[in-house]
């Protein structure tokens, strides 16, 4: 069932033009972002080094829209103040980058932070489960983290059905993000199987319109009107 809301479209400046990425965020800012992802690699998580916490606190001027931190770390304890101090709203960690994850998640929680768990394409729904209480968003990657521009996994539609019930069950108001392989076309099935955010990079850094109309174009995905041929 389609939810009521429209989901909250952040974009992934992991596909911004690097050498422009203040007038980046100041541009998807105007084009309707709700939300300002920011993607950070270590080259040993993951095969890919992206940027620190002095970046995101470079960018943190360029706009009051929250900034979506998405760390991809390990170990990520020692570097969680940097990224708060740098001015990041929502903190999202891998259940796996860090050997005592309910004290990393209330190490944001008590910064004020709002903290997110990411499960990768092969984690199963239920690590969701001893947390859940500490977690103000679950993010659902449908790629393997490292890099923007990878194929959407079909099969993580399923486990997002499966967190939806989970978080439902909460009575909370839990965000369900979506990141990787995200486009108007594969957004219904994360809408329809009821994710309230959606990250995109490719989408829309590199899509066919203008930045604001590639973000609508994912966030009104709908299966009447949207083009999926
Ligand atoms: O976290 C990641 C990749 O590890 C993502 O946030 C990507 O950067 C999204 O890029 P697209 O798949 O939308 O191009
Ligand atoms: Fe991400």
């Amino acid at each position: 069932m389609p939810r009521s809301q429209p989901p909250l479209i952040s974009p992934s400046i992991l596909s911004a033009d690097f050498s422009a990425l203040g007038q980046a965020v100041k541009d998807i800012d105007i084009a309707g972002a709700d939300m300002i992802h920011i993607d950070v690699m270590d080259g040993h998580y993951v095969p890919n080094l992206t940027i620190g916490p002095m970046v995101v606190k470079a960018l943190r001027p360029h706009t009051t829209k929250p900034f979506d931190v998405h760390l991809m770390i390990s170990p990520v304890d020692t570097l969680i103040p940097a990224f708060i101090e740098a001015g990041a709203d929502i903190i999202s960690i891998h259940p796996d980058s860090g050997p005592h994850l309910h004290r990393s998640l209330q190490s944001i929680k008590s910064a004020g932070k709002k903290a997110g768990l990411v499960l990768n394409p092969g984690t199963p729904v239920d690590v969701v489960d001893p947390v859940i209480d500490l977690l103000d968003l679950i993010l659902v990657m449908s790629v393997n983290p490292g890099f923007g521009g990878q194929s959407f996994i079909e099969s993580q539609v399923d486990k997002i059905r499966r967190l939806r019930k989970k978080i439902d069950a909460t009575g909370r108001d839990i965000i369900l993000e979506v990141d990787g392989g995200v486009n108007p076309k594969t957004a219904i099935d994360c809408i329809e199987a009821g994710a309230t955010a959606l990250v995109a990079g490719s989408a829309v850094f590199n899509g066919s319109g203008s930045y604001a109309e590639n973000i609508a174009a994912i966030r009104d995905a709908n299966r009447s009107t949207t083009k999926v041929a």
